[in-house]
């Protein structure tokens, strides 16, 4: 299921312009302009930046000279021939640059330098099962930008297509041995051809090295305190400056309920009401971030079975050697550090995993990454495996990042409040263990009047159509129902003007989960078709959609429908897409789309036009 969306590799005949570059890649001047290195990242929610920080301690323990920037800080024409410039960019949004980046997108399209020899390579990330198709469109753009502004540019490797759906940690470590063994070799590759971008090819285990983890660290002082360890920091102003233009606020929550409060087990749908301060505002379709802490036993564990003996929780981190690359805020203390910056529950990067069970055939996936095995269960599961020091924990644990989830209720009707749907999820990981899922435990566990962390993030793509006129077509599976319940809302608050011109597909695991009868019901006044079902969420709605092939092609076809998919990525947004694609031109009824690759490029088109909006989460 996962491999139908990898790209495969693309190998195009060598431009003469590249062949230049290439020879000219092996003379002295480049391999000295490989002495500096200057990182450069795009990241909207912290994954890119974390690959940047990791490559950048990497690079510092082979010698090197090297810096890391946002590109927002960074104007493009202050690049130079004389330092290798690496790139790691996010893609947000509808295939957007993320938030940190886009100046300098934007500065690139506007400048031209046909001589300058600038050394660069891009790792660009992306998700390709939520988002087929604008897979990666940021790093994409990047680098057309490159080639046509900066003709003489020398792209060192292809451009690197990390992928969330696969695992972008084992991408983004070979992609960082390849930069590692350029560097080292001060050339590339002298073939015939070069392919344009390469996706994930399975590392050989013979090739990984045990002892890639930076441990020069710079030096983290611990100051002693008489504050007390769990005393609540100010924690919106320890969250690095990166976070700061998403508006986190402090959010009281004044409402949080399982939907169906006679489960047996409380994994249904939950609502929670956040209220929002004065100055903030949403627009219905828009996204919340919110951030979560690892519990407080979590923590103890750590302190108890991982790191090395000796650690006071209460004493204050404060990095005073080489300031600005300690990746976490200084001054709070162990314990605040380990609650609210370092993600416990993920598992630790490749090269990490590797190191602490020096261990070269490690097959990551399977041990790793599949069963979620975090450092605490590597080394309660292990003898072999030992303690780790406070430094190891804080530089390779990735930081702890927000969790987004979709705004449920219209921006009309409830302006000083934020309804949230969530799925407490609880699920046995296939070594045995016992797995809960960080953000929505914490959420479940949050009591009104209680407040929590959290940041409004705008969508702009992902809007009701101005024109009441043109059909829209919901299609949503489980907790996918937020954003339609918000919608739904905000079209039932326009009043009954509205012709009957919406359609309704929704598929539960439980019936218990259609927790959203009432609003349904006053819905019906513009619901053209309302179909509800129960079980195999993506099945059930994907027959709805067939049985209806007829209407929905005409209101795809000839009456310009928007459509909104509401779901999980990896199953229910593929199948609904393949669904709609097969309709449309199995059953043609305008002749307009006679083949399979016609209806994709139809599809493609409604994306680009803006009629096509997924909200699909992982
Ligand atoms: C709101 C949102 C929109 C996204 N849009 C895209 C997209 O259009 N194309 C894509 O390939 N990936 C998309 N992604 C996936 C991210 O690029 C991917 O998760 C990446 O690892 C995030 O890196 P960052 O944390 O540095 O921003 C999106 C993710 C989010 C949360």
């Amino acid at each position: 299921m996962m491999n139908r969306f990898l790209l495969r590799s693309t190998r195009a005949s060598l431009p003469m312009a590249v062949s230049r570059h290439l020879r000219w890649l092996s003379t002295q001047s480049v391999k000295d302009s490989f002495q500096k290195v200057s990182i450069l990242y795009g990241s909207q929610t912290g994954t890119a930046q974390l690959f940047a920080m990791q490559l950048q301690q990497a690079l510092q323990c082979a010698g090197k000279e090297c810096t890391m920037k946002a590109m927002a800080e960074v104007p493009p024409s202050s690049l130079t021939d004389d330092c290798l410039h690496l790139f790691l960019i996010s893609t947000t949004g509808v295939g957007e640059f993320p938030s940190n980046a886009k100046s300098f997108y934007d500065g690139l399209s506007s400048s031209q330098n046909e001589a300058a020899a600038i050394p660069y390579a891009i790792f660009a990330l992306g998700n390709s099962q939520a988002h087929p198709n604008h897979f990666c469109a940021a790093g994409k753009a990047l680098q057309q930008a490159f080639q046509t502004k900066f003709p003489s540019a020398v792209q060192v490797l292809p451009l690197r297509l990390g992928d969330d759906a696969v695992c972008i940690d084992d991408e983004f470590d070979q992609w960082q041995e390849k930069i590692l063994r350029t560097i080292a070799k001060g050339t590339e590759s002298t073939d015939d051809e070069t392919p344009t971008s390469e996706t994930s090819t399975p590392e050989t285990e013979t090739n990984v090295p045990t002892s890639r983890i930076p441990t020069n660290y710079p030096e983290l002082h611990l100051l002693a305190t008489q504050q007390s360890h769990d005393d609540t920091p100010d924690l919106l102003g320890i969250f690095p400056s990166f976070y700061k233009e998403n508006c986190r606020q402090r959010m009281e929550v004044t409402y949080n309920r399982n939907m169906h409060p006679h489960a047996v087990v409380d994994t249904g749908l939950h609502e929670m009401r956040l209220s929002l301060p004065s100055d903030l505002s949403y627009e219905t379709g828009d996204h919340i971030m919110i951030y979560p802490r690892n519990p407080d036993l979590l923590v103890q564990a750590y302190l108890s079975y991982v790191l090395e003996d000796g650690v006071d929780p209460s004493q204050v981190v404060n990095e005073a050697s080489q300031a600005g690359h300690y990746p976490h805020p200084s001054g709070i203390s162990v314990y605040q550090t380990l609650s609210h910056c370092v993600d416990l529950t993920a598992p630790p990067s490749p090269s990490f995993a590797r190191w602490l069970t020096s261990s070269k055939s490690l097959e990551y996936r399977q041990q790793i990454s599949q069963p979620r095995r975090t450092v605490l269960d590597l080394v309660m599961e292990n003898s072999q495996v030992e303690k780790v020091s406070l430094a190891d924990l804080l530089y390779q644990l990735p930081p702890l990042q927000p969790r987004y989830y979709s705004i449920a209720s219209a921006a009309s009707v409830h302006p000083y409040e934020v309804y949230l749907t969530y799925r407490p999820v609880h699920y046995i990981s296939s070594r045995g263990s016992l797995r809960d899922g960080l953000c929505t435990t914490f959420l479940q566990n949050c009591k009104p009047p209680q407040t929590v962390v959290a940041g409004l993030v705008s969508n702009p793509a992902f809007r009701l159509p101005s024109d009441p006129q043109v059909p829209v077509i919901f299609i949503g599976g489980g907790c996918g129902v937020a954003p339609i319940r918000g919608f739904l809302e905000e079209l039932v608050h326009q009043g009954t003007s509205r012709p009957k011109n919406v359609s309704l597909y929704l598929g539960f695991r439980d019936r218990a989960d259609q927790v959203y009868h009432q609003l349904v019901e006053e819905s019906q006044g513009f619901l053209q078709e309302c179909h509800i079902g129960y079980a195999s969420v993506g099945s059930l709605v994907t027959k709805a959609l067939a049985r209806n092939a007829e209407s929905l092609h005409q209101q795809l076809v000839s009456q310009g429908a928007h459509v909104f998919i509401c779901g999980g990525a990896a199953s229910f947004g593929a199948a609904i897409r393949k669904t709609v694609t097969d309709l449309l031109w199995q059953g043609n009824c305008s002749g307009t789309i006679p083949d399979a690759e016609a209806a994709t490029t139809f599809l493609q088109n409604m994306s680009s036009e803006g009629r096509w909006h997924e909200d699909l989460s992982d």
